[in-house]
């Protein structure tokens, strides 16, 4: 096996054993540096030209108290995606899914992500991501993008096992965290300093 596929394996199965023991895996470096910028960057452009829309809670149309709820700007990436970043990004997500699937019988067919951009101040109040109308919805992965973000910076995502403590999460840069869709209640806090990129997928049966 080559020494990259070892890594990944070794990252997998931290993720995996996160989920098991503490139910949800975190883990530092899933994207190398040089993917990070260039997704960043992506997601900058997507910001500079228009691109990012206001997200909406559980249906397409966005209403007054979506924006009490949650305040990011989204862009989907597409599976067909030509651009080399998010080839690298779609292609390690598709094998820590075929890992998941080989080693716990997920049976996970495919996954949809999209560009989050939180602005300062912006937040994403407590919810889990099993919306009624999303039933699909098996695990969720979040893929951060951020540069030199520090605990002072805020935007922490907390979680909420529903027994143990809650766990205050940076939005490190590389840094992945995966949980099941429709059991663990999360919340995004906002940043005082800062606006906050990620990449959030999900998924699906
Ligand atoms: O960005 C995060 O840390 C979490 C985002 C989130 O909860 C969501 O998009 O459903
Ligand atoms: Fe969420």
């Amino acid at each position: 096996m080559e020494e990259q596929e070892i890594q990944d394996r070794k990252q997998f199965e931290e993720l995996i054993q996160g989920l098991i023991d503490n139910k949800y895996g975190c883990s530092n470096d899933f994207l190398l540096p040089s993917t990070v910028i260039g997704l960043r960057d992506t997601i900058q452009h997507l910001a500079e030209s228009g691109k990012m829309k206001r997200a909406g809670v559980g249906n397409a149309t966005i209403t007054k108290q979506d924006h009490a709820i949650r305040g990011d700007k989204i862009n989907w990436i597409q599976e067909s995606s030509i651009n080399p970043f998010e080839i690298i990004y779609l292609k390690k997500v598709g094998k820590f899914i075929d890992h998941l699937n080989k080693t716990c019988f997920t049976s996970i067919k495919s996954f949809e992500s999209h560009y989050s951009n939180y602005e300062k101040m912006s937040f994403y109040k407590r919810h889990i991501d099993q919306f009624k109308s999303e039933k699909g919805r098996k695990f969720s992965i979040i893929v951060y993008l951020n540069q030199d973000w520090q605990d002072e910076d805020g935007g922490q995502l907390s979680l909420y096992p529903e027994s143990g403590e809650t766990q205050n999460i940076s939005p490190i840069g590389g840094r992945i965290v995966f949980f099941r869709s429709d059991e663990m209640e999360h919340e995004v806090q906002p940043s005082h300093t800062k606006e906050r990129k990620s990449i959030a997928a999900w998924f699906k049966n």
